[in-house]
């Protein structure tokens, strides 16, 4: 297998949202959780995404897994790596974007490397090096209120220059409008200057498929689905890969028992939950309880079991900016998150050793830990659900098995019924 494109994604939910986005632009994906193992049996494709949990842990631990991550890839004759990182930006100012692109930057020999969470389909837009959501800058958008990595700044350039150890660039939109040719001149002016990595602007996919053209020439880039989105079109354009749009997965249908767990505290989450409540029963866990070690995973599966024969339940830990704020003030931010996750890792087990073989989940740290505890190595892309989130089907563990991975912000308001109206 020599992969077209390797990639790198920095939590799970975005490498779902990655992997669908290159297949719906006709490049045969497959999204591995980890390195895969060597007895992992993978399909031709001509993208891999390597789902890591490395947004929120420690920058050098982060920057070792992606490093690991980047070598396999290479090693499957990736020439291009694309390191997929949140459209929102998601990151302290210790990293981890900065310095993993930094790693990936020295290991690959890149010059100046391509940077652009823009993702117009979600509304992500990027122009003068700020990165608008929907109508407003980034730091009047609900990601000010994110539990683990809050946004306060739209200033890319100053966010990334923060956390990195090379100076930050821009390729401002007037460039991208007049085409690859002046993004490539700006890019050999700014590598001129010694400057390690540049903050693209793009408002339309068509200033991403101008910059895809750009980044398919280089062997590093970092960014969200939408130069995923460039790149992809531009392998295909450019003959690199022969397009097999339409062809994604399209398994027997699953059925059994379904459920959804949430522990995304997104405001299109909290509204997607409060949709859910009319279609079926919900159970809103307590967080303090599960800080407590008062047995609240227990609780939900006794209250999902007898339940499940009837059709899908949702369990969520989501809470309000104030109640999030409250609970990280009495238990540590930290300390609340990696209980609250494990909490649902415990209840999707136990959901799982219950029949459940259907399974919705809103959040990307909430869902890197039921994925991890599932132990599934891997997914096939299936139909898309919403911008950004496909139906996928487990590949590398015992019989059948239907996930869809919602990023927070994702999703229209009836979400979970549209997903599991889609996973048969
Ligand atoms: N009620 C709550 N209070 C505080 N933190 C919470 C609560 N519910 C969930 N969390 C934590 O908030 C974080 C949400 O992150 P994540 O799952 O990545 O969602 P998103 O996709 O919206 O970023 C997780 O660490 C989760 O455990
Ligand atoms: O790029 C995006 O917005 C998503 O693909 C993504 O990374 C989601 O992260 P979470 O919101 O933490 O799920």
């Amino acid at each position: 297998m020599t992969l077209a494109l390797g990639c790198i994604a920095d939590d799970y939910t975005g490498a779902s949202d990655l992997a669908n986005t290159l297949t719906r632009a006709g490049l045969r994906t497959v999204q591995t959780i980890g390195v895969p193992a060597d007895d992992l049996a993978l399909p031709e494709v001509d993208a891999v995404v390597v789902s890591l949990k490395s947004r929120s842990i420690e920058a050098g631990l982060a920057v070792s897994r992606s490093r690991a991550a980047e070598a396999w890839l290479r090693g499957r004759g990736a020439s291009r790596v694309l390191f997929k990182i949140c459209s929102t930006f998601d990151s302290t100012d210790a990293g981890n974007i900065g310095p993993v692109m930094d790693a990936l930057r020295a290991d690959s020999g890149e010059g100046t490397v391509l940077v652009t969470p823009a993702f117009p389909e979600t509304g992500r837009t990027v122009y003068q090096g700020n990165l608008f959501v929907g109508a407003v800058p980034l730091n009047e958008s609900p990601l000010k209120d994110h539990p683990l990595n809050p946004m306060h700044d739209s200033s890319l350039v100053r966010v990334l220059a923060r956390q990195s150890k090379t100076q930050i660039g821009l390729v401002d939109l007037a460039t991208v409008t007049r085409g690859a040719d002046a993004v490539r001149a700006r890019l050999a002016e700014l590598a001129g200057k010694g400057i390690g990595a540049a903050i693209i602007d793009a408002v339309f996919d068509r200033d991403l498929e101008t910059i895809g053209l750009v980044a398919a020439e280089h062997r590093l880039s970092v960014g969200a689905s939408g130069i995923g989105l460039g790149l992809a079109r531009a392998l295909v354009s450019t003959g690199k890969v022969k397009s097999a749009a339409g062809s994604s997965e399209t398994g027997a249908a699953v059925g059994g028992p379904a459920a959804c767990l949430a522990g995304s505290c997104s405001q299109a989450t909290l509204q997607q939950i409060a949709s859910a409540e009319k279609v079926m029963p919900v159970l809103h866990l307590d967080p303090d309880r599960i800080l407590t070690g008062a047995g609240e995973a227990q609780r939900a599966l006794d209250w999902a079991k007898p339940r499940l024969a009837e059709g899908p339940v949702l369990i969520a830990s989501s809470s309000t900016p104030d109640q999030v704020a409250a609970l990280q003030a009495r238990h540590g931010r930290d300390a609340a998150g990696h209980a609250i996750e494990q909490a649902m890792a415990d209840i999707a087990e136990g959901l799982v050793k219950s029949g459940v073989r259907r399974l919705v989940i809103a959040g990307g740290e909430t869902s890197g830990a039921v994925v991890d505890r599932l132990r599934i190595p891997g997914f096939l892309v299936g139909v898309e659900i919403a911008a950004g989130v496909p139906v996928l089907r487990a590949v590398g563990i015992e019989g059948d098995m239907l996930l869809a991975l919602k990023s927070g912000n994702f999703g229209g308001p009836e979400f979970f019924s549209d997903a599991l109206g889609l996973m048969r």
